[in-house]
């Protein structure tokens, strides 16, 4: 790989000081400029040869092209959804992303959201909060015994099967890429797809948003499932339908939902989240200081091997 003159780096979503430290060792300029309106953007990217985001920040074939300079966009986190990826390689703008900084983080966050549905904590503090003593509503259900299935058995899928089997959990999954006697070395069974909704108490998705995974879990989906079954999503919004999902709950087929990512963000859909059997969370997956400082090491160090013309893992 040939190696790339960056000199001038913008930042445009909140990312840990770290980039700027590594980077301005090596004499690179860095500056953060966050909160920038598109027209914004489009104007102040023509003076960086690369941009640094997270997911705030929607990288459209507009920007791209409004970067005259632009040789790398590294992603500081792991979905390149909000990245024009084909236009860039058009322009033979390099995308990079950092694969494993936010993994813990994120497995964790699907943990919590997997006890706080099955005993409504949220709820419940604040029936509490208001005033209220009712512990009959808030009956739970224990997780012993259940069965969590886990779509996209990657780095954050394995880490959520472990931690819940800790609980009692029966840890069930699908992943096209991950074979059957790979995902028994973590404790997970795998199924096809069709076999694991009715087997499912609890579904956790772990996949990126591309057209495969779009609306993944919709109204067809759902109707298969078990009654009373749970849904939680840590990984991308535009794989639930969310119209779906709402019918569903309001149904009273499915028993809850915990929602940490949106079609839209921020989301629109007012009765989903106010629903009361839901749980939500503004796309906190990865926003802990620990994997703030991974993922942004991690993208930092990967612009340095670029300008020497080494290769990196995180290339999209
Ligand atoms: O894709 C990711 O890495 C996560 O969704 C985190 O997104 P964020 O960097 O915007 O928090």
């Amino acid at each position: 790989m040939s190696a790339i003159d960056i000199k001038r780096v913008l930042i445009t979503d909140p990312t840990d000081p770290i980039v700027e430290r590594i980077l301005s060792e090596k004499n690179i300029e860095v500056h953060s400029k966050t909160n920038l309106s598109k027209e914004q953007l489009i104007e102040t990217i023509k003076d960086y040869d690369a941009l640094v985001v997270r997911s705030g920040t929607q990288v459209t074939a507009e920007i791209i092209n409004a970067g005259i300079n632009l040789k790398v966009i590294g992603r500081a986190g792991v979905g390149v959804d909000n990245i024009d990826v084909a236009a860039a390689k058009k322009k033979s703008i390099v995308v990079i992303n950092a694969p494993a900084g936010n993994t813990l983080s994120a497995a964790e966050l699907t943990c919590g959201i997997i006890l706080n549905l099955s005993r409504r904590i949220p709820q419940a503090c604040a029936s509490l909060k208001a005033g209220k003593w009712d512990r009959k509503t808030y009956m739970g259900t224990e997780l012993n015994g259940k069965t969590l299935a886990i779509v996209g058995l990657g780095r954050i899928g394995r880490e959520v099967a472990i931690r819940m089997q800790a609980f009692g959990m029966k840890t069930i999954g699908y992943d096209p890429l991950v074979p059957g006697d790979v995902s028994k070395t973590f404790g997970v069974e795998s199924y096809p797809l069709d076999e694991i909704w009715p087997k499912a108490d609890y579904i956790t998705l772990h996949i990126p948003l591309i057209p495969a995974t779009k609306h993944l879990i919709n109204s067809e989906v759902l109707q298969k499932c078990k009654k009373g079954v749970k849904i939680v999503n840590v990984a991308r919004g535009g794989t639930i339908d969310e119209n779906a999902l709402l019918q569903y709950l309001q149904s009273g087929h499915v028993g809850g939902a915990g929602l940490d990512v949106f079609e839209e963000e921020p989301p629109k859909c007012r009765d989903l989240l106010e629903h009361p059997l839901v749980i939500c969370t503004p796309h906190l997956g990865a926003s802990t200081k620990e994997a703030q400082v991974k993922v942004a090491e991690e993208i930092a160090l990967q612009f340095l091997d670029l300008k020497e013309g080494k290769e990196v893992a995180g290339k999209v």
